[in-house]
């Protein structure tokens, strides 16, 4: 650029795209700089663009900072028994400290669980799980659902329920993976695992760069099974029923058998159980 710069209309309205696709004004002003901006006048072009408004019309929740070594985990300190991470109420049935499990009533309303599974259903595939010997995922007989992921803020809905997880469990959104569809038919289950990666598979290493560990698991129930298909907890010996908008939220601090997280989802006796999973990070998932 000449060193007559100024500021024409199309790049103030080039800067106001920028801010508004999520673009950090620190990112922008260092691209400015290497297209060749003077500093003072990227300064100035930047400081006329006081408000980034989000490209979602979304509630304006603040993104939680996370330190080392802490889980997810619900603002229950003072005993609420309904919380309102968006505005929305959540009420809380159930809390145990071992392994840490919350059961949350209403999380997802009727509307919300109904638009998931109608844009979940049409991207349907056997599920997979980690590959224990070789890189990549598999079909496995201990896992007969069928699966399919959501990018992240994929559509408004997505965006919306992402936004409540975050602000309910305190954890940023971009720590999570993408939201994960599940349906079983009748006699399809989950056998027990944990969520956490094992760090003595060969697959790990790879899927651990994206991310870190996984910490912390919510399931949220998209319908009511007619019977079967609840979410269970072998070592404590915990049913969770799986009700229309509900969920269960469990955390681990570690990847070890010890923090109690062993659960699957049981047989599914009659009817179609749906679900979404939101699984939660330590650091950025990429
Ligand atoms: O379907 C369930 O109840 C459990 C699902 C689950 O364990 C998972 O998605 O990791
Ligand atoms: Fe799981």
């Amino acid at each position: 650029m000449s060193s007559s710069q100024y500021l024409t209309t199309e790049l103030r309205q080039w800067i106001t795209a920028q801010l508004h696709n999520g673009i950090t004004r620190e990112a922008l002003y260092q691209a400015m700089l290497s297209s060749g901006w003077q500093p003072d006048l990227a300064r100035q072009a930047l400081e006329e663009h006081p408000s980034a408004e989000p490209a979602l019309s979304l509630p304006v929740v603040a993104e939680p900072v996370v330190q080392p070594g802490v889980v997810p985990e619900p603002d229950l300190g003072d005993q609420r028994s309904v919380l309102l991470p968006d505005g929305h109420r959540v009420e809380v049935l159930m809390s145990l400290a071992r392994p840490r499990v919350v059961v949350f009533g209403g999380l997802l309303t009727e509307e919300e669980c109904d638009a998931i599974v109608a844009a979940a259903s049409v991207r349907l595939a056997r599920s997979e799980t980690v590959a224990t010997q070789k890189e990549g995922s598999e079909v496995n007989a201990a896992r007969t659902s069928e699966g399919m992921f959501f990018e992240r803020a994929e559509s408004e809905v997505v965006a919306r329920v992402e936004a409540r997880i975050a602000a309910l469990l305190n954890w940023p959104v971009r720590n999570g993976e993408g939201l994960q569809v599940l349906r079983y038919r009748t006699g399809a289950e989950y056998q027990p695992h944990y969520d956490y990666f094992d760090p003595r598979h060969a697959s790990s290493k790879a899927i651990l760069q994206r991310g870190g560990q996984r910490v912390g698991t919510l399931v949220m129930y998209l319908n009511t099974p007619t019977r079967g298909g609840a979410t269970v907890f072998p070592d404590v010996k915990l049913d969770v029923m799986a009700q229309k908008g509900n969920a269960v939220f469990f955390s681990y601090d570690r990847p070890e058998p010890g923090t109690l997280t062993l659960h699957g989802g049981a047989p599914v006796l009659e009817g179609e159980k749906w679900v979404a999973t939101k699984w939660l990070r330590q650091g950025e998932f990429v």
